[in-house]
């Protein structure tokens, strides 16, 4: 409880005037984000694949009152895309104070199919250019001493049947960032890491996949955007969100795996799910 609390000292004006990078951003969390950081008058940089949707999210933002808004489009499949991103926030601001890593690719959520292209493709979009944003921005970071938020989920700190492939990028996520967090530590490196341990939220696309099979209310998008960016501004090490719950139950898989095993497969309607 005393690592994963927050301190309740998050005050909207630290994100005023801020250069954010968030990513993922045309629907759902990241849509959220945006838009939370508009009202809270930050500079902000949008990118997904679609570029209707986030010159909506950007007209938004906008109207909220961001001190700029802007995009770039492009798939983050595309190696080449991650510095392309940062350049665009290099040449517009000369610098960064925080990068958010929210984007993931399309996985299905059923048996695992035995389909390596798909984990190899997943781990290109989910984990790998988190790393490569991650390069190409950490000279900006360094210089305004400034923050990295990486949003991941419980299915990256638990195992959990029909998102095999999901669930490997999200564990290589801690493994990559938290590593990175001692290094930074070592050398003095004043850039802090934020990881984001996400339950089941109500976007559409989480919804969509999962509602048929999954116990349980999903919590809302906004409320989850919210308190992604206030444990970025806070420096934390981690954000569990929902709260409540996610702490004991880690803590249980800790003292009884196979106990906490079998209370994650009852949270799940498995007939429901039928092999395609
Ligand atoms: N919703 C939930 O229940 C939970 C979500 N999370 C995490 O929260 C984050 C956001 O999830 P959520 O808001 O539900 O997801 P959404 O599906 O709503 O949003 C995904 C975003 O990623 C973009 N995207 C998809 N493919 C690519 C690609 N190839 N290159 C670049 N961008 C891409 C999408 O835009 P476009 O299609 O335009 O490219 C969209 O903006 C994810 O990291 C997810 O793992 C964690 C736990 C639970
Ligand atoms: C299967 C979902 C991924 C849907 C998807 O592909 N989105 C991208 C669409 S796009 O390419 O068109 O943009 C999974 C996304 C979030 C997962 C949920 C999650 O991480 C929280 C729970 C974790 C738990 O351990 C397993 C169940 C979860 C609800 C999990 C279920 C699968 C997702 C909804």
């Amino acid at each position: 409880f005393y690592f994963y609390s927050a301190p309740e000292n998050f005050s909207e004006e630290m994100l005023r005037g801020k250069r954010v990078i968030v990513t993922g951003a045309s629907s759902g969390i990241g849509e959220q984000m945006a838009y939370h950081l508009a009202r809270m008058e930050a500079h902000i940089l949008l990118t997904a694949r679609t570029e209707a949707k986030l010159q909506k999210v950007v007209e938004r933002c906008l109207e909220l009152g961001a001190a700029s808004a802007r995009y770039v489009s492009g798939s983050m499949e595309d190696t080449t895309f991650p510095e392309v991103v940062v350049k665009e926030a290099e040449n517009t601001w000369g610098g960064l104070d925080m990068l958010i890593l929210n984007h993931i690719g399309y996985s299905y959520f059923n048996y695992f199919n035995g389909d390596v292209g798909h984990v190899r493709k997943l781990l290109e979009i989910n984990f790998l250019s988190y790393v490569a944003m991650t390069v190409h921005a950490l000279p900006m970071l360094k210089e305004s001493e400034g923050s990295i938020v990486v949003v991941s989920s419980l299915a990256g700190k638990t195992g959990n049947p029909f998102v095999a492939p999901y669930s490997a990028t999200k564990f290589a996520l801690d493994g990559f960032f938290s590593s990175l967090r001692h290094e930074f530590i070592i050398e003095k490196v004043n850039v802090s890491i934020t990881l984001c341990i996400l339950g089941y939220i109500n976007t559409e696309s989480a919804v969509r996949a999962v509602s048929h099979a999954i116990r349980g209310t999903p919590a809302p998008k906004e409320e989850c955007a919210l308190e992604i960016i206030k444990s970025g501004a806070l420096r934390q090490r981690e954000l569990h969100y929902p709260p409540g719950m996610m702490g004991s139950l880690l803590l249980l898989q800790a003292i009884a795996p196979e106990f906490f095993d079998s209370l994650i497969r009852s949270s799940y309607k498995v007939e429901n799910v039928r092999r395609p």
